[in-house]
């Protein structure tokens, strides 16, 4: 589960930018691009080799901004993401091992949800603030406001994933239901890799300012 210290920073920071990066040098180029832009918060995804030492690296480089490390699917990937300095773990799924192991050993975790049957067992194991994923194709803000109604008075907060964009992430932010909205679009890998650190920066920038506009 989440602390209320991490789901706090989450809410306040309002979008993750989830990345896949190929190459470590190019991590604090990019989070500093993020962060200029005015992105608070990084989801690292453990895709791709260079991902660990990216979050040791940017953790030691851009302190300042949240970050997480994503695609946690071993309980070794728990403890792996911990050392190298991550602050909080997520997956696409709800793997309970996963979850009581990050319990344990104190990594602030989320499980992924895309059913009343999932959020149900993330309730059950502690989980209030769960991603949900892949929002888009399930239906987006119109399902999860369906799906989340039965669950709401329980105090519960989505990060919703997979499909969202500059067009649609207004929709989800307005909703009290949605902590914080997750996209790769912000720093696609093939931008990282051509080193685009101004082209990251204005689409961080374009999402920022869609973001506070939606929740004013
Ligand atoms: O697998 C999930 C992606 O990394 C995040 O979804 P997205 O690429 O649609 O933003
Ligand atoms: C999709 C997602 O949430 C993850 O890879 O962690």
């Amino acid at each position: 589960m989440l602390t209320q210290k991490i789901e706090d920073q989450i809410r306040e920071s309002g979008i993750i930018a989830v990345i896949a990066i190929e190459d470590a040098a190019d991590a604090v180029p990019m989070a500093q691009a993020l962060q200029r832009g005015g992105i608070t918060a990084i989801e690292l995804t453990l895709r791709t080799p260079a991902a660990l030492d990216a979050i040791r690296a940017i953790r030691e480089g851009v302190p300042d901004i949240l970050l997480g490390a994503g695609t946690i699917l071993t309980t070794e990937q728990v403890d792996a993401a911990l050392a190298a300095g991550a602050q909080f773990g997520v997956a696409p799924g709800l793997n309970s091992r996963i979850i009581e192991y990050a319990d344990k050993v104190g990594l602030p975790f989320a499980p992924g949800v895309m059913t009343p049957s999932d959020i149900e067992r993330a309730l059950e194991l502690g989980c209030k603030t769960m991603k949900l994923f892949p929002s888009e194709s399930i239906g987006g803000m119109k399902t999860l406001s369906t799906m989340a109604a039965p669950y709401k008075h329980l105090g519960i907060g989505f990060i919703p994933l997979g499909g969202l964009n500059e067009g649609n992430m207004a929709s989800y932010l307005s909703s009290p239901l949605v902590a914080a909205i997750g996209g790769s679009w912000l720093a696609k890998t093939d931008r990282i890799s051509a080193k685009d650190w101004d082209g990251i920066e204005a689409t961080a920038a374009a999402a920022v300012k869609i973001a506070a506009e939606a929740k004013a």
